[in-house]
């Protein structure tokens, strides 16, 4: 007979197959109230499905169930709805966003659960009518807010959020719900700057120390080091490794997620373009982008070079592309080719032949439910008339054409997926992200802006997206601008890296130069 001194949760023998191809086979691990454990594992490995069972989701359910047992504090649990799991003080924040665009952040965070007081209609007619207490929905959702112990404008709606202020919303909507007891964070911190990440960490040690207990899920594994207690690594589906975090390291985590010792480093060979032409000029850039700050970009790019730029959190980095691109309302001058390119129009950039693969993967990636064929080949066809075919008056879809460049960029990027048939949401998240860059490949771009490319990818990836990049650049001649928080990745792929700080650029040097170079400059205007 099980008793109270039952570990919090207890996952048992579960297994799990979609349509025969099995995911998970014989999981078991425990977690106690309070305790941090990680989930390391290679894109594929099955972390998020695991975590999809705990939380009830529909998926699990409408793709024929699972096999084992969940315990909650030693009692036997089917969740048939994420109602369920909720209700028993389970929370989870997804990979994906589950947030209303066209609400505030505290609308959201307190959505279906808003405080309401009464009227004189509602006396009358019954509480169906009660009017929302906008005070108290402001005090509860600032309350949630600062217990991460970040600053997010809580009347901003969502649409206008900057990526990681959408992460932090969804986190605080977790944390204004009285009953949790335990927190699923499916990378949370793939779509955070350092300093956010970092923010995140802290409200995730203070969150256990109020007795909630926390599944993280991360890429980086350095956080699991630095904030879980006990760590249990995936391979194809098994549980290969549970340990407690002390007693482990980032090279162990790796060895056990890839099965093998892997070379993390991707080929570095930096490249001269000083003499090449400008392709891109930018002058006295502006950018309206919430968390960013793009006071007067002048930027130079040359013809077929890798430029990197780097930088502080919210210095400026993500803004020079979004602004660019147009998704972000921008002003100033952006000429390219020796032509100008109008500010706050996405179509004409894509008609220039310049391509955009966003941080804001899970906003502005992919067509979720259609194939990975359609979502490879689409943006090409619609652009730039490719893969289509001619018979007389009628174009028609190359479909041939569209599976060998889907085939050619599964292949390469070693995409996990059953065919390039699957459904987009099909893909585990780092599978997603290499189906982004594999789509703005297939537009065979003349400039392509990658922000955050590896976000979400597994270490052991992380090198092979990164060869990638720098093969299609130097095979094509297609001038990249990969903007990075991560120092280290802008020098192993680049040619130049500029540094922007305090929304300007403060230095452009070879990516030869030191990283004590670089992190002086960053830090040069920061206020
Ligand atoms: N709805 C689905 N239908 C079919 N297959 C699926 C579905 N959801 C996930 N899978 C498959 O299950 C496997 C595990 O995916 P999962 O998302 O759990 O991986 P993960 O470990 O979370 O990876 P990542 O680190 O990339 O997020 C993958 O091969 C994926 O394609």
């Amino acid at each position: 007979m099980e008793s109270n001194t039952a570990p919090l949760l207890e996952m048992r023998g579960i297994k799990k197959d979609f349509f025969g191809n099995q995911v998970l086979t014989d999981i078991n691990f425990t977690l106690k109230a309070g305790e941090v454990l990680g989930l390391a594992g290679e894109n594929g490995a099955g972390k998020s499905t695991l975590m999809k069972i705990l939380f009830g989701m529909d998926v699990i359910r409408e793709t024929g169930g699972y096999g084992g047992d969940v315990l909650i504090n030693g009692e036997k649990v089917t969740f048939n709805t994420p109602f369920d799991a909720l209700e028993a003080g389970i929370g989870m924040v997804h990979q994906e966003f589950s947030l209303i665009p066209g609400f505030t952040a505290t609308e959201n965070i307190l959505l279906n659960r808003e405080p309401q007081k009464k009227n004189v209609i509602s006396e009358v007619f019954g509480p169906r009518l009660n009017t929302l207490d906008y005070k108290k929905m402001k005090t509860k959702a600032a309350e949630a807010i600062d217990k991460m112990g970040v600053e997010i404008d809580q009347n901003m709606v969502i649409s206008d959020m900057p990526v990681g202020h959408k992460q932090f919303t969804e986190i605080a909507r977790e944390l204004s719900k009285d009953q949790l007891k335990l927190l699923i964070l499916d990378e949370p911190t793939a779509v955070l700057t350092e300093k956010e990440a970092a923010a995140l960490l802290e409200s995730i040690r203070g969150m256990a120390s109020r007795g909630i207990a926390v599944i993280f899920i991360t890429h980086r594994l350095q956080e699991v080091l630095n904030v879980c207690d006990k760590v249990v690594i995936m391979r194809d589906g098994k549980v290969v490794k549970d340990t407690p975090a002390s007693e482990t390291s980032v090279d162990e985590i790796t060895k056990c997620m890839v099965g093998r010792s892997v070379d993390l480093s991707a080929v570095r060979e930096i490249r001269d373009c000083s003499d090449a032409r400008t392709i891109m000029s930018i002058r006295k850039l502006w950018v309206d982008m919430p968390g960013e700050i793009v006071r007067n970009v002048n930027l130079d790019v040359k013809e077929g070079e890798i430029l990197g730029i780097g930088g502080l959190a919210g210095q400026g980095k993500l803004g020079i592309p979004n602004g660019v691109m147009g998704l972000y309302e921008a002003g100033g001058t952006v000429e390219f080719d020796g032509k100008p390119i109008p500010l706050n129009n996405p179509r004409k950039c894509l008609d220039a032949q310049l391509a955009f693969v966003s941080e804001d993967r899970r906003g502005v990636g992919l067509l979720l439910d259609e194939t990975l064929e359609w979502n490879v080949a689409f943006p090409a066809m619609q652009i730039q008339n490719k893969f289509l075919k001619k018979y007389g008056p009628i174009t028609w879809r190359d479909t041939k054409a569209i599976h060998d460049v889907t085939q050619k960029y599964i292949d390469e990027l070693k995409i996990k997926c059953t065919s390039s048939k699957q459904k987009a949401r099909e893909l585990s998240g780092g599978n997603q992200q290499k189906v982004c860059l594999a789509k703005a490949f297939a537009l065979q771009p003349r400039f392509l802006f990658v922000s955050e490319p590896t976000r979400g990818i597994d270490v052991g990836a992380k090198a092979l997206v990164l060869d990638a990049l720098k093969k299609f650049n130097r095979e094509n001649g297609v001038t990249v601008v990969m903007i990075s928080s991560e120092l280290e990745e802008l020098r192993t792929t680049c040619d130049r890296i500029a540094i922007v700080s305090g929304g300007r650029i403060v230095g452009i040097l070879p990516a030869t130069e030191s990283s004590e170079t670089f992190g002086a400059l960053m830090v040069s205007q920061v206020k």
